[in-house]
């Protein structure tokens, strides 16, 4: 006998399967059709803002995602200079995702300013498997308590003391570049491993003597990583990791991680081990009343690294793997941006010779004849030098986007811009605004004397950056540039071989020239 769980009269209350089709059919147009409306009224609210049209649905404006990389900064100079004509903002659609690129001091000051949007965009997600959430990628309160305790590893009082390491490895580039004087070569390669070499030592007290052995595991490392990272923010079908672990680069970018974290977990364990025994010769010598010269001679060659070690209170305030987060952050970041301002500069000083001779006669000025090393006094004289460096960084921005995630709607310039969206400050296009630098594509190293900076408004020359997310290294790259191209251009005349005009440069993690910088040196003759 059947039991009869429902009584007989509830049964009118049950909907027939008809009635459920139809409310699951309404549902699901409600639901599509509000998300549908929402998408709408999204994109209508970006298409306000200037920008080439949506070609293909879902696939943005199809053409743009699809220009050879050396052609991407001009394709997105024209864009702008035709779409942007009133308005410092420019819209375009990457696939699916809005795109603002903000190319004038006005609208990149909102961004670069404001202490809310702080939030680094998707495609700096590639960077964390080696850096992890270090001081670059981080956000919220980790980046403010870590930006609070590494400002001060970056003290005047502290660089001083890196100005013999950058005075070491440059003397060994000197001697590296002596092999190639009067041959036609490209000199990025030599200064890059000159700058690998310095971060090295400054960031890890380590040596790994990259510019004698450039195939070394962890120099290798460090190329293939930066690649890699690369290569995933311009294919979008190597983005998502699933898709991504199904290609070889995954198992490359393990062996690359297991290197690169391998050597850096080693210096650390070494350099706590150090660090114990000084600490305990310390308070043997307190104890007994000796000097401590030994302990004073080793803080004339402390690294970041040993900062943090103190920093982080046998733990209590970071852990080692916080420590190597941070560590690996300085050697990503403080080596590619410097090699390739310096390479920028030798370019631009070797197609503008009469600078190159005002550089000469400071240089002379300065150390005569002699080929002593650059002390910390010098570098406050060679004020030609560094208004070229600047110059060399406004017309080739080591770091050509500046990109931030909105976390909520926010107003640029007139403009209503989603939460969500993804705003991309463009030093690039920024430091050829003629408003603030007439003749933008020249060379004019005087745009930079004290005079022609007062009035200049604050955002309109950002090459590290600007406000609270700006380059921590940066005073620490401006004396490492200078004392590398003062080492090189106290001993060569440089020649470019190429022309600014048309040379084909790749916006990658760092603008850097595709075909290398080409020059020519010759010895100077002193007399
Ligand atoms: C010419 C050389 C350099 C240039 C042009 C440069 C430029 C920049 C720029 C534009 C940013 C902001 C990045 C962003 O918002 O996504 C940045 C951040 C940073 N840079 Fe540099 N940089 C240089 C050298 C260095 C050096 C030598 C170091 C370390 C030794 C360094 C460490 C950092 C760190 C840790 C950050 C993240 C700061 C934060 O978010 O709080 N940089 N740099």
């Amino acid at each position: 006998m059947a039991v009869h769980i429902i009584p007989e009269h509830l049964y009118d209350l049950i909907p027939s399967r008809l009635t459920v089709a139809f409310s699951l059919t309404c549902l699901v147009f409600i639901t599509v059709g509000s998300a549908l409306f929402r998408r709408y009224k999204f994109m209508q609210e970006c298409n306000k803002v200037p920008g080439p049209p949506v070609q293909i649905p879902l696939l943005g404006s199809f053409t743009d995602l699809f220009v050879d990389p050396d052609q991407l900064i001009p394709h997105f100079m024209n864009l702008y200079h035709k779409w942007s004509k009133r308005s410092p903002v420019l819209r375009v659609w990457m696939g699916p995702l809005p795109w603002f690129f903000l190319g004038a001091a006005e609208s990149a000051e909102v961004v670069l300013s404001s202490n809310k949007i702080i939030d680094k965009s998707r495609e700096y997600d590639f960077i964390q498997p080696w850096l992890a959430t270090g001081l670059l990628t981080s956000t919220g309160s980790k980046w403010h308590q870590r930006r609070k305790m590494l400002t001060p590893t970056f003290h005047f009082k502290i660089l001083e003391d890196f100005v013999h390491v950058f005075n070491e490895q440059s003397k060994t580039l000197v001697e590296k570049l002596t092999t190639k004087v009067g041959q036609d070569f490209d000199i990025f390669p030599f200064i890059t491993l000159c700058t690998l070499d310095v971060i090295c030592e400054t960031a890890m007290g380590r040596h790994v003597n990259a510019q004698s052995k450039s195939d070394s595991d962890y120099v290798k490392a460090v190329y293939n990583m930066s690649h890699i990272i690369q290569i995933r923010q311009i294919r979008p079908w190597l983005r998502p990791d699933w898709l991504f672990n199904l290609f070889p680069y995954a198992s490359e970018q393990q062996k690359c991680l297991s290197i690169l974290h391998g050597f850096t977990d080693q210096v650390i364990r070494e350099r706590k081990i150090e660090h114990k025994l000084l600490k305990a010769q310390k308070e043997t010598n307190a104890k007994a009343g000796v000097k401590e010269d030994e302990f004073v001679s080793k803080k004339r060659n402390l690294a970041f690294l040993d900062l943090l070690i103190e920093a982080s209170q046998d733990g209590k305030v970071l852990s080692d793997l916080d420590i190597r987060e941070e560590v690996d952050t300085f050697m990503f970041e403080g080596h590619d941006t410097t090699a390739a301002a310096i390479n920028w500069s030798l370019f631009l000083l070797g197609n503008n010779p009469e600078k190159q001779e005002q550089v000469s006669e400071e240089l002379i000025r300065v150390f005569g004849n002699s080929d002593r090393p650059v002390t910390m006094a010098d570098l406050n004289e060679l004020k030609y030098l560094e208004c070229c460096v600047k110059e060399a960084l406004r017309l080739y921005p080591s770091v050509p986007l500046l990109a931030r995630q909105l976390m909520e709607d926010t107003t640029i310039c007139g403009y209503n811009l989603p939460g969500g969206a993804t705003v991309l400050a463009a030093p690039f296009l920024i430091h050829r605004d003629p408003t603030y630098f007439p003749e933008p594509d020249c060379f004019k190293p005087e745009r930079f004397f004290p005079e022609n900076i007062r009035g200049r408004h604050p955002y309109a020359y950002v090459p590290f950056s600007a406000g609270p997310r700006n380059c921590i290294g940066q005073k620490f790259a401006l004396m490492e540039e200078k004392v590398i191209l003062a080492s090189v251009l106290r001993r060569f005349h440089v020649k470019a071989l190429d022309k600014p005009e048309g040379l084909p440069t790749l916006a990658e993690l760092i603008l850097r020239p595709r075909d290398g910088i080409r020059v020519h040196l010759t010895e100077k003759k002193f007399t």
